[in-house]
């Protein structure tokens, strides 16, 4: 809980002139103004009951527009407050909903939808849920087939299993015959993943070893929507591709201690045919280099002894022998139903209305906040101010 706080903020109206929207319960769509377009929040989307919509209206034609939207948005609710941000976002808020569900962020023109709109050749906006507590990055694993990724990723899991969660990649190779659809690898057509692809919905993909793999956007959010930190066990080309995305993550490159003891690895591990392997180790090569030159990685780890390799991969993650096993509990602040929005540099002020006012201030800091579409936008600090 927060000090009663001096704060000298601007109160700007409600409306569509200055950024801000703020509207009744009755009025369901909330409006705002960037430059010379509108950005309409409210209905569902494309007559889906279970997505909230968003319509453009460009002042220099007069013209309506649907955009293709990324990432999974919000569920429509009774109204919403707005608010523009810096960098092509609008901060919105969803009023009477529980608080993990309450802050969300659409991106219209951030780094991620210029991005997305050159490659799709489309009007593109994005959806990024703000998710409270501590920013721990996502986790990026790569390296060479038959290093001990897994492995590791295992470890980790077991030990700490409320801190870290897997994102479940989309492949077009054969499953092996311990692995299970949805928890190891969601097993696709590749024409049904082309496709996906296409409609934006994957952060990443690439050809491996002649099969298809990606990590869909949704599969991010699953894990960070669950509190936990995402770890991404993908190839260099993948990491290449996050790295250039604003999921900022921590990137990290397994080494073998020879590539004898790869092969021998990959033999022993008996879940591939002999031109598999042979494919494998050829690219293994390649791999190496450019795990060690590309300047994607900021770690670099030999996995000779296992536990070793694991020490110093907990080690590198700040985790020591006092970390908490289920990680840390965020103290839960409902937003009131009704309210109003004021900014104030970074910090969105949300002051309760109607007749059980408090006058109580709820202060929503996005000063530590990082990520952002495709995935969660994380480290959003939520406090209530008392009113003295
Ligand atoms: N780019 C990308 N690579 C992935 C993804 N999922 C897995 N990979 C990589 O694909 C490669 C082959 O994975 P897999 O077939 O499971 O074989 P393994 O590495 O020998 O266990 C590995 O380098 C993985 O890191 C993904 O979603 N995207
Ligand atoms: N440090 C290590 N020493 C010996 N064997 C290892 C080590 N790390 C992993 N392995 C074994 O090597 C094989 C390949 O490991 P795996 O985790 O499947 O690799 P990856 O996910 O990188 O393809 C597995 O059989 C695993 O038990």
């Amino acid at each position: 809980m927060g000090e009663a706080a001096a704060f000298f903020v601007d109160h700007l109206e409600n409306g569509h002139t200055n950024g801000f929207g703020v509207k009744s319960e009755e009025d369901r769509d909330t409006s705002v103004q960037i430059g010379d377009r509108s950005y309409v929040i409210g209905g569902s989307h494309e007559g889906n009951p279970l997505f909230l919509g968003v319509k453009i209206h460009d002042k220099t034609t007069n013209e309506w527009s649907i955009p293709t939207v990324l990432g999974t948005g919000p569920k429509p609710c009774k109204g919403y407050s707005a608010v523009v941000l810096k960098q092509g976002r609008i901060l919105v808020i969803k009023k009477g909903s529980a608080s993990d569900d309450s802050i969300w962020f659409l991106e219209v023109d951030s780094p991620f939808v210029r991005e997305q709109r050159k490659l799709l050749g489309k009007e593109v906006v994005a959806w990024s849920k703000g998710v409270r507590g501590n920013a721990e990055k996502p986790i990026v694993i790569s390296g060479p087939s038959g290093v001990g990724k897994g492995t590791l990723i295992s470890m980790l899991m077991k030990e700490f299993p409320s801190m870290f969660g897997f994102s479940v990649s989309h492949t077009t190779r054969s499953p092996r015959c311990m692995e299970k659809n949805g928890v190891h690898y969601h097993f696709t057509d590749k024409n049904v993943m082309e496709k996906e692809i296409n409609d934006g919905k994957f952060l990443e993909f690439a050809s491996v070893h002649g099969n298809l793999y990606g990590t869909s956007i949704e599969s991010v959010e699953v894990v960070t929507d669950s509190g936990k930190r995402c770890i991404l066990d993908i190839d260099v080309q993948g990491a290449r591709s996050v790295k250039a995305s604003s999921l900022d993550a921590i990137f990290i490159f397994v080494c073998p201690p020879s590539m004898k003891e790869l092969e021998d690895r990959l033999r022993s591990r008996g879940t591939e045919t002999e031109e598999q392997i042979q494919k494998r180790l050829r690219n293994a090569e390649a791999e190496i280099k450019a795990g060690k030159s590309s300047g994607i990685f900021e770690h670099i780890l030999y996995n000779d002894n296992l536990e070793e390799c694991y020490k110093n991969l907990k080690n590198l993650l700040g985790i020591n022998d006092d970390a908490p096993v289920n990680g840390v509990e965020v103290e839960g602040i409902n937003l009131p139903k009704e309210h109003t929005v004021t900014k104030k540099e970074d910090k969105i002020l949300i002051q309760e209305t109607g007749e059980a006012t408090k006058n109580d201030m709820i202060v929503l800091d996005l000063a530590s906040i990082n990520g952002g579409a495709p995935g969660r936008t994380r480290g959003i600090v939520l406090d209530t101010v008392k009113s003295s």
